[in-house]
């Protein structure tokens, strides 16, 4: 597996990828404080990942992020844009996408037809000039299609794109979840837990989905995930929450090394070991 590096110095980032600004964001809901004052921040063109054990606030950063959860205070901004109190689909159409980690695709639809659909809000062929195929419409309509069939032999989903999705293996149709968010062209991209439920190569073929994405799209990536392994091993930079409180910002070396880090995942009777995690990390950085 490709191993963490600095990533700024070798990476082409698109121009208007700005820096992700989370702070002092606050979630209470009635008594309960789901996130206390948590800042980090996105450097461009990064693959920056939230972890932590169950109920840690992770799902909640994410819907924060995402404009479905309003802060309680604290403000998130994408360069000097402020997100906090944007609704979804205003912050999706500021360039920040998001794959869900429950599936919500169209089924009985094709990869290519599902993909098209997160391709509908780039799409400026209202439906009636489409319905009655002005000249404009189809060749708008080629270029999208082009661009689609691009994104899908970027995630490896080329051969299966006139396959209905019902059919694909899960890894295959989390990699469309995925793929569609892509298809609205974003500069930041918002994953859930992009490897729940996967087999050990399900997840590394999600995970290095993760870096072509960074390395080839130049785009920002916040990764919110349990799995500690897959963190490790391919993001820049890494923000541990435990208990709605921030307990550590750093490298992947330098959290898994947290004592607080490696006492919230022991304590919390989660089968993740940082130590395991730790050792896998090492073991996939060993030269061949
Ligand atoms: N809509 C809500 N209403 C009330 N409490 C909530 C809501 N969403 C989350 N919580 C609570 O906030 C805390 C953080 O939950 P959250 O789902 O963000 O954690 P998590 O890290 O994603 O956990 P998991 O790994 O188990 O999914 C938990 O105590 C949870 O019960």
């Amino acid at each position: 597996m490709t191993t963490t590096s600095d990533p700024t110095s070798d990476v082409d980032l698109r121009e208007d990828v700005e820096t992700l600004t989370v702070d002092n964001v606050t979630v209470e809901f009635g008594a309960l404080k789901a996130l206390s004052e948590v800042s980090f921040t996105v450097r461009p063109g990064t693959v920056h990942a939230v972890i932590g054990p169950n109920g840690a606030g992770k799902s909640t950063m994410f819907n924060v992020l995402s404009g479905v959860y309003r802060a309680t205070s604290g403000q998130v901004r994408l360069g000097d844009t402020v997100l906090t109190g944007l609704r979804p689909h205003k912050i999706a159409k500021l360039g920040v996408a998001r794959a869900f980690q429950n599936i919500a695709l169209s089924a009985g639809q094709s990869v290519g037809e599902n993909l098209m659909l997160g391709r509908h809000s780039l799409t400026k062929a209202g439906f009636v000039s489409s319905g009655l195929r002005l000249p404009s419409a189809t060749r708008e309509g080629r270029r999208h299609g082009e661009r689609v069939r691009e994104i899908a032999d970027f995630l490896e989903l080329g051969s299966k794109f006139h396959t209905p999705v019902g059919v694909l293996s899960y890894g295959d149709q989390k990699r469309v979840e995925v793929a569609r968010a892509l298809c609205t062209e974003p500069r930041l991209l918002l994953l859930d837990e992009p490897v729940a439920g996967m087999n050990a190569e399900e997840t590394e073929r999600m995970a290095q989905a993760v870096l072509q994405i960074r390395d080839g799209l130049g785009i920002s990536i916040v990764l919110v995930e349990h799995d500690m392994g897959m963190v490790m091993s391919i993001a820049d930079r890494v923000t541990v929450l435990d208990f709605g409180r921030r307990i550590a910002d750093g490298t992947p070396d330098e959290t898994q090394a947290d004592p607080d880090v490696i006492r919230a995942y022991l304590g919390s009777g989660d089968d993740v070991d940082p130590a395991a995690a730790a050792d896998q990390v090492h073991h996939e950085e060993s030269p061949q």
